[in-house]
């Protein structure tokens, strides 16, 4: 391997309780809430086509008009403990929480700069209302936090002259100084989720960047981090030059999913989703297709079923209130989840050959896997296709605790019958219990006594 200072300092996954956790949770939440929901994705009666978060930077709407926005922002009846009992109700076990996206505007009042919410009419603290009201709900809470800030004189894209290094010096102790405020504002934060490090300004700083984790880690031991903060001496991120992962989980699924478990190269890692095409701030037209529930909750099991968490986005306005086809997602999913979370909550992949019907997902630690159905065959036959250290011993529908037959096929597969005459209208789980089998030793010539 290459020899590295600020490469990753360990191979494969974190393996202490709080990761653990994380790795456990199956199902969570992103929060994209900020000044860019006032403008709703459109300006003086023209309609933006990006993310409707990154509106600022739309030729059509001038920096200083966006930057006043402040002025405006004054969520009267904004209420945390509701959207933290909208997510409980939905079953998530975690939530990711913007407290300052790429405009540089923080919703918590920080000392390092006059561009937050007390310089709102709104004045109080928003961070600190969500992260007591989620916390509350028994839901951890990790903080979303943009390196990159448009709105701050020293933020730099590039390092091309001396000036331009004095003044991300300024601004690497600025970003040092706020996020020592923010776990020290809001000790219940489980992990910090890194945004906007893909400029080069960053890749410049690698080593700045490594004791920057420590420092974070040092202030809060078990701390997460994910892959996005780090970049490694020669300007690597996500993975260094060895190609190892430089965080305690893979951050690379905005808006994808991964194909295959080769994809994920033995890391931990989440999706995090917008519910429309693209777009984590509210917009009052959405872009394209808005996905189903069941569309979120095969993504979800796909996620699980390859070792990951899935992280669905709301985009709430900018008063606080969520738009009726999030707060319809969020009750449709909470209705499924209530029925089947068994299947989502400290589930792995189970390393079971994928098969039509839908996704495998094996309980951590216990003989037992779930199938995850979403296309039932006119057949009514679900075939099966156990690892050859397993063998099934039951079948049963997780919803009414009926047993169904099984069939035995060839080549170590079976067929798992539904019952006949019943028509299954939505997403369905069905427990294996299995047994581990021995492998069976291959048959060879007989050794000569
Ligand atoms: C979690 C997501 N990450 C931000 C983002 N900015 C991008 C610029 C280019 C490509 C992808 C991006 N994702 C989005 O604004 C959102 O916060």
């Amino acid at each position: 391997p290459i020899p590295l200072q600020h490469g990753a300092h360990r191979t494969g996954k974190r393996m202490d309780a709080d990761m653990a956790k994380w790795r456990g949770y199956g199902l969570g939440q992103f929060i994209h809430w900020g000044l860019y929901s006032i403008l709703e994705g459109k300006y003086k009666g023209k309609y933006y086509n990006g993310a409707a978060e990154w509106i600022r930077s739309w030729k059509e709407v001038p920096n200083a008009e966006y930057d006043v926005l402040n002025k405006q922002f004054n969520p009267a009846t904004f209420n945390a403990t509701a959207w933290a009992k909208m997510a409980k109700q939905m079953g998530v076990k975690y939530l990711t929480f913007t407290t300052k996206h790429h405009d540089g505007f923080c919703l918590w009042p920080s000392k390092y700069t006059d561009y937050t919410i007390e310089s709102s009419p709104y004045k109080k603290d928003i961070v600190k209302e969500v992260v007591d009201a989620y916390t509350k709900e028994g839901i951890d809470v990790y903080l979303y936090f943009s390196i990159m800030d448009w709105h701050h004189p020293d933020w730099r894209y590039d390092l091309k002259t001396k000036e331009d290094s004095i003044a991300f010096d300024r601004f690497k102790l600025f970003t040092k100084n706020q996020l020592t405020e923010l776990l020290q504002r809001y000790p219940q934060t489980k992990g910090l989720w890194f945004d906007g490090t893909w400029d080069n300004s960053w890749k410049k700083s690698g080593a700045f960047t490594d004791s920057l984790e420590q420092y974070l880690k040092s202030l809060v031991p078990g701390l997460i981090i994910g892959s996005r903060l780090r970049a490694d001496e020669k300007g690597n991120r996500h993975v260094d030059a060895n190609g190892v992962l430089m965080g305690d989980y893979e951050q690379g699924w905005e808006r994808k999913i991964p194909k295959t478990y080769a994809d994920v190269h033995g890391n931990d890692w989440d999706c995090v989703m917008t519910i429309p095409e693209n777009g984590w701030g509210y917009a009052e037209k959405w872009m394209g297709h808005w996905k189903t529930t069941n569309e979120l909750i095969e993504m979800t099991a796909q996620c699980v079923s390859l070792g990951g968490n899935f992280v669905v986005n709301f985009g709430p306005k900018a008063d606080g209130s969520f738009r009726k086809e999030e707060i319809a997602n969020a009750k449709e999913i909470g209705e499924w989840m209530k029925i089947n979370s068994d299947a989502i909550y400290n589930c792995e992949y189970a390393g079971w050959e994928k098969q039509d019907w839908g996704y495998y997902t094996k309980k951590r630690g216990e003989d037992k896997v779930y199938m995850i159905v979403f296309n039932v065959p006119l057949s009514g036959s679900l075939k099966i296709k156990p690892s050859a250290n397993y063998v099934v011993e039951k079948a049963t529908l997780l919803e009414g605790k009926q047993q169904l037959s099984t069939e035995k096929l060839d080549y170590g597969a079976s067929f798992i019958q539904l019952p006949k005459g019943k028509t299954f209208v939505k997403p369905f789980v069905i427990v294996l219990d299995i047994k581990p089998v021995k492998q069976q030793e291959e048959a060879g010539p007989k050794a000569k006594t």
